[in-house]
């Protein structure tokens, strides 16, 4: 079973970024990939200002409607990050999982919202809580053809508690649709990444934004799926397009990076080295 990470640039333009995505799923099936996982906030990233008249609720969404058509048209599963409409002015962080019927099979609200004021001279404030409402609950992983995926999203990646309790829940795959920043990107993205896959002994997708988004707002890139054992079975270009995109032709802006998904392997790993059957419960909390 193959299984692919998407890596593009969304701007404020719903309309562009819904077809690049669009475009994405159509090659990533003829591609014979049985799942394409976007990034986080595919549907748009803008100014914070912007955002709650960009936001839907995910039954009134065009951008979503398309994605979950694609999805049916190209019988694939679909994973996908968009700003979920909560209230007047707040939106969810939302992770999608798209079943090939083009069902929403889970919609996952990100857990822990990016709020950091870094010093220095590339510091900078992001304050994802100005927009965003945190969710409130775990999903079981989902069962697919490339195993049982358990849903995080960009910096969940931190928070190790919750790829365990996901693992120990039966996930064989995590992922973490991202858009995370050059200055934590560069030291962190890879190394945390992998720190997953090995310590929960699962596959991790991570497909990514990359490159100039807005005057303001820029991505690390570096979409990469990961195997169990730690190997990074496949990486994006890090090479981000053009800002401003061009007005026509841009369909094809986005990639994707691909491989196979090994079960068999996974689970014999964790046989050879049962870390979870090895774990000291009369020393420490178990998750
Ligand atoms: O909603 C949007 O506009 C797109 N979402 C994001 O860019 C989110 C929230 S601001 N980014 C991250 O979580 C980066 C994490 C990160 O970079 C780290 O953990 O170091």
């Amino acid at each position: 079973m193959l299984a692919a990470v998407g890596q593009l640039c969304s701007t404020n333009n719903v309309a562009r970024n819904t077809a690049l995505c669009v475009s994405l799923i159509r090659r990533a099936a003829a591609a014979r990939c049985a799942i394409l996982y976007l990034p986080e906030a595919a549907d748009f990233i803008a100014d914070a200002k912007e955002v709650p008249k960009l936001s839907e609720p995910l039954d009134t969404s065009e951008f979503v409607r398309r994605v979950r058509a694609q999805a049916k048209e190209s019988a694939m599963w679909v994973g996908v990050g968009v700003h979920e409409k909560a209230t007047q002015d707040k939106c969810y962080n939302t992770n999608l999982l798209i079943s090939p019927d083009g069902e929403i099979a889970e919609a996952y609200r990100k857990l822990h919202l990016f709020d950091v004021k870094h010093s220095g001279p590339s510091g900078g404030i992001m304050m994802e809580s100005n927009t965003t409402i945190p969710g409130d609950k775990l999903l079981d992983p989902v069962e697919t053809p490339i195993g049982k995926i358990g849903l995080l999203t960009c910096y969940d990646l931190r928070f190790p508690e919750v790829g365990l309790s996901l693992r120990r829940r039966g996930a064989q795959v995590l992922c973490y649709p991202s858009a995370f920043t050059i200055k934590t990107g560069a030291p962190h993205w890879e190394v945390l990444l992998r720190a997953r896959a090995i310590e929960n002994q699962c596959y991790v997708l991570a497909p990514a934004q990359i490159g100039q988004h807005s005057p303001s707002r820029q991505t690390y890139g570096h979409a990469m799926i990961i195997d169990p054992w730690g190997g990074v079975l496949a990486q994006a270009s890090d090479r981000p397009p053009k800002f401003p995109p061009p007005d026509e032709g841009d369909e094809d802006a986005g990639t994707f990076v691909m491989t196979e998904v090994d079960l068999d392997w996974l689970e014999q790993m964790r046989r050879e080295m049962p870390l979870w059957e090895q774990r000291r419960e009369d020393v420490y909390p178990i998750l």
